[in-house]
This record gives C-alpha cells, sequence and structure tokens, in this order.
C-alpha cells in the first residue's frame, strides 16, 4: 500500500463514518463561531429542539461587525441597529449553551484566526471547523482547517461532526531564501498570481520546502490563510520545531508532561516519504518581489515593479480584466510603483500579528504618515495590541499619524463603520480585494504590512525595498 499524505491521514484519523465513496462524517475536536454565521445555526437547533452535543468544543467571538474605534474596550457599544442586534442574539446562544464567548467587551477578544492559535487553542492534528473561509489560517499548526456553511455549522453544534467531501491532495514546494523586505503576505500572492483564484480548487495544499521551513509560526499562518484565495479547501504545513514549540508555549489546559508527551506525537505527524500527491507545483523563493494586487481578484497580482498586463486575447477573459481595471480607474499596461493612495488599511486575519505590526513600525517609525492619507492599523487581538503597547509599536503608529484601533475585523470587509467612500483606494494588508468589500465603490490594493507602510508614508505605492530601508523584525 502506497504512503498517505499528512492530509489523509487527518482526515483518516477523524473520519467516523464512511458515508460513500467520496464523504465521510468528519469528527471536529474544536469548533469556532462569529456572529455573523451563526445565527441561522443556532435558530435551526431551536426548532428542531436539539441541543448542542459537545458545548466545551465550541468557542464564540465576535468579530465582524464591531467597531474598532480608538475608545476604551467598554465604551465600544455597536452603534449599528442590526450588527447590535446580531451580537447580542449571539451572546444569548452561547450562554444559553454553555459555549465559552469571548465578547465585545473581552480582554481577549478579536479576529477568530488570531484569537484561536494565539490561546493556544489549535493544535497539531487537529480538525477545526468555523463557518468562515480563512479558517485554513490553522494549517500552519499542522492542523487541518476549513471553513463550512451555516447549515453545516447547525450540524456541527447538533453532531460534532460534519459530513465532509474529501479533497484531493496538492503539494506545493517553496525553496531557496526569501529576500530582505519580501514575506510571507508576497510569496502567497505571488503563488496565487501563479496558480489563479481557482488553481487549488477541490484541493488541499501540503506546503513543503526550505522556504517555508524557515518561515515563523505567524508568517506560515498568513500563507495558509490566503491560500483559501486559490480556491483550496485546507492548507497544511508538516509540524516542525518552530510550529510546535509556538504551540506548547501557549496551550493553557494541559500540565507540562502532557505537552511534552503530545509534542513528541505532533512532530511525528507528516506525509509519508511515498505519499502520492494528485499535483505538486514547484516555485523559488528567490523570485518573488513584494507583490501587489491591481484588481478585483487575488491572483491579479503583480510585483510591485512591473505593469499591469496588456489585455487578453479571448474575449470573455477580456471582458473580464477590462471590467476589474475599469473598477480599480486603471489601464493595462500601467506601472502600480507611483499609484497614489488615499487610505491605508492594516488589519485582518492575515496580517494584524504582532510580526505584522513590527514590521509595520519598523518601517514608519521616526517618519510621518503623507498628507492627506488616512492610514489605521486595527490589531488582531486584545493580545496583539496590549502587546504592541508594551513594546512600543503602538507609540511609534501613533507618533507616525496612523490611527491605533481596537481590534476586530474592520475594514477587511467594512462590516461595521469603517468603510471607504466610492472612488477611494486603498492599500491593504487584507486578503481579499472584490469589488465593494471595503465600501461601495472603493479600490483595494492588497500588499505586504511592510509595502502598505510604505505607501502610508509615501503616499503612493511604492517599493519598501528601495524607498524605506529598514530594520527586519
Ligand atoms: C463573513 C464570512 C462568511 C466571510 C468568510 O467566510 O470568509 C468573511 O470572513 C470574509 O472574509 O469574507
Ligand atoms: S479579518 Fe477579514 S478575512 Fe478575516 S475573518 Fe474577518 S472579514 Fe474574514
Amino acid at each position: 500500500m502506497e504512503g498517505k499524505t499528512l492530509y489523509r491521514k487527518i482526515v483518516d484519523s477523524h473520519t467516523v463514518l464512511r458515508v460513500d465513496e467520496q464523504h465521510v462524517a468528519l469528527y471536529a475536536d474544536l469548533h469556532i463561531m462569529n456572529e455573523y454565521t451563526s445565527p441561522q445555526a443556532f435558530a435551526g437547533l431551536a426548532e428542531k429542539k436539539l441541543p448542542v452535543r459537545c458545548p466545551e468544543k465550541q468557542m464564540g467571538i465576535v468579530d465582524h461587525v464591531i467597531p474598532t474605534h480608538p475608545v476604551a474596550r467598554d465604551a465600544r457599544t455597536i452603534m449599528i441597529d442590526a450588527a447590535a442586534q446580531q451580537a447580542a442574539n449571539f451572546t444569548r446562544n452561547c450562554r444559553k449553551h454553555g459555549i465559552h464567548l469571548f465578547d465585545v467587551q473581552d480582554r481577549e477578544q478579536g479576529i477568530e484566526h488570531v484569537v484561536a492559535p494565539e490561546i493556544g487553542l489549535i493544535r497539531p492534528g487537529m480538525v477545526v471547523l468555523c463557518g468562515d473561509s480563512h479558517t485554513t489560517t490553522y494549517g500552519a499548526l499542522g492542523a487541518l482547517g476549513f471553513g463550512i456553511g451555516t447549515s453545516e455549522v447547525e450540524h456541527v453544534l447538533a453532531t460534532q461532526t460534519l459530513i465532509y467531501r474529501v479533497a484531493k491532495d496538492m503539494r506545493i514546494r517553496v525553496d531557496g531564501k526569501l529576500a530582505a523586505g519580501v514575506s510571507a503576505k508576497d510569496l502567497v500572492l505571488y503563488i496565487i498570481a501563479r496558480i489563479g483564484a481557482q488553481g487549488a480548487r477541490g484541493y488541499a495544499v501540503e506546503y513543503g520546502g526550505s522556504a517555508i521551513e524557515a518561515l515563523s509560526a505567524e508568517a506560515r499562518m498568513t500563507l495558509c490563510n490566503m491560500t483559501v484565495e486559490a480556491g483550496a479547501r485546507g492548507a497544511l504545513i508538516a509540524p516542525d520545531e518552530t510550529s510546535v514549540r509556538y504551540v506548547a508555549e501557549r496551550i493553557r489546559d494541559m500540565p507540562g508532561e502532557a505537552i511534552a508527551a503530545a509534542s513528541e506525537q505532533w512532530r511525528a505527524l507528516k506525509s509519508d516519504a511515498d505519499a502520492v500527491f494528485d499535483i505538486e507545483h514547484r516555485f523559488d523563493a528567490t523570485d518573488v518581489a513584494p507583490y501587489v494586487t491591481w484588481g478585483t481578484s487575488p491572483d491579479q497580482a503583480i510585483p510591485v515593479g512591473g505593469r499591469i498586463p496588456a489585455l487578453p486575447g479571448a474575449p470573455v477573459e477580456q471582458a473580464n480584466v477590462a471590467k476589474a481595471l475599469n473598477y480599480m480607474g486603471l489601464d493595462a499596461g500601467a506601472a502600480i510603483d507611483g499609484l497614489a493612495v488615499d487610505h491605508v488599511f492594516i488589519g485582518s486575519c492575515t496580517n494584524a500579528r504582532i510580526e505584522d505590526l513590527r514590521e509595520v513600525a519598523a518601517v514608519v517609525r521616526g517618519r510621518k504618515v503623507a498628507a492627506g492619507v488616512r492610514a489605521m492599523v486595527v490589531p488582531g487581538s486584545g493580545r496583539v495590541r496590549e502587546q504592541a503597547e508594551r513594546e512600543g509599536l503602538a507609540a511609534a503608529l501613533i507618533a507616525a499619524g496612523f490611527e491605533w484601533r481596537q481590534p476586530g475585523c474592520s475594514m477587511c470587509l467594512a462590516m461595521n463603520d469603517d468603510v471607504l467612500k466610492p472612488g477611494q483606494r486603498c492599500a491593504s494588508t487584507t486578503n481579499r480585494n472584490f469589488e465593494g468589500r471595503q465600501g461601495r465603490g472603493a479600490r483595494t490594493h492588497l500588499m505586504s504590512p511592510a509595502m502598505a507602510a510604505a505607501a502610508a508614508l509615501a503616499g503612493r505605492i511604492v517599493d519598501v525595498r528601495k524607498e524605506y530601508r529598514h530594520e527586519q523584525a
């Protein structure tokens, strides 16, 4: 029998029932919920008079709709009626079912995918589900995470399992060394640009290679988080010293000896040497430059020194690209370097962890945000915010002219009151540049934290490596 991939090992060890050729009932070690995708699921349970099967294996967190204004935490009143209702409803549901909730006022509240790993809930080999596509983040720690739909949220609440169609296996190997000033965000934008926004559709991706091994745990989260933008159904990096240490340092509910014993098992979790992948891609890290998106899909990205591609020949493709360019107010063949921005947003579950904020602070320290540019930093969690304050990063950011906000999703998807105006152009560390994502008619350029910091200072998109030399964090 041929060897197994890490993905198959995790799926097999969580399969409680084989439904048919393609489907299994998959057990979830942890299920995370937000206020936005859980209401119908709770309503469904209530209607069917079903209890939550394993309340202790659920976690709730308010992140999508909450305001992030720079006020005291207990002053975070939600002013948008529908959002306030959503949050209140969520609190009620979690209380009713005995589910641990990180509420608006909680010191550790933040974006679900930032909070869960940082408080030690995500461990190698786990299956983690959440009604949110960026649950793929947890692959950074060797856990299989992926997003589920609202009706599936109800099923997981009732049974702690999911009817799951098993994915195919893809391996992406990246060898070589990322250059100074080039980060995991640039790498993932590069990979998505190369394989396309549907390039990993139907696949669970396992990353490997020397460039991946060299990434910090947080940088791996950036990579796995955004892999879903290539359509992937999961992203995994085999646990190693980096990820095992990250996890072991954060676990709160296991004694030291148990963590040591578990760590041994975690280190052994990997694809067999003779495991067969359905498809394999190889990339060279030295080919990666700071990447910036020019269009309305995350794969429409180019190196900062590059030019927006010429219009494609095929009519359908041509119409799509023309539409994206029209929305973005850009021309085929134009340069992206030098493009003026109105707004800079540093945040989201892709890039609002402490290492990201260190990168930003290293670029902006002692400098000023360009006149006319509004720049904000929304830390990923209460803990990130506190740590950034302790390390003096917040002070440097504020001195440079950034708004220093409370944690949440904020302008990543503009579901709270952080919304851009039509036509405004934003340099953003987020993960989606879809039409209207940051406000109706708003134009989003995805990039790394260092690049967004440089854009804030210059008032235009620039190559951070040329314009603002900084100490690598
Ligand atoms: C709101 C939620 C369903 C959505 C997701 O699944 O990713 C959001 O977090 C996003 O980033 O678009
Ligand atoms: S930060 Fe953005 S991508 Fe992440 S969960 Fe929130 S809205 Fe989705």
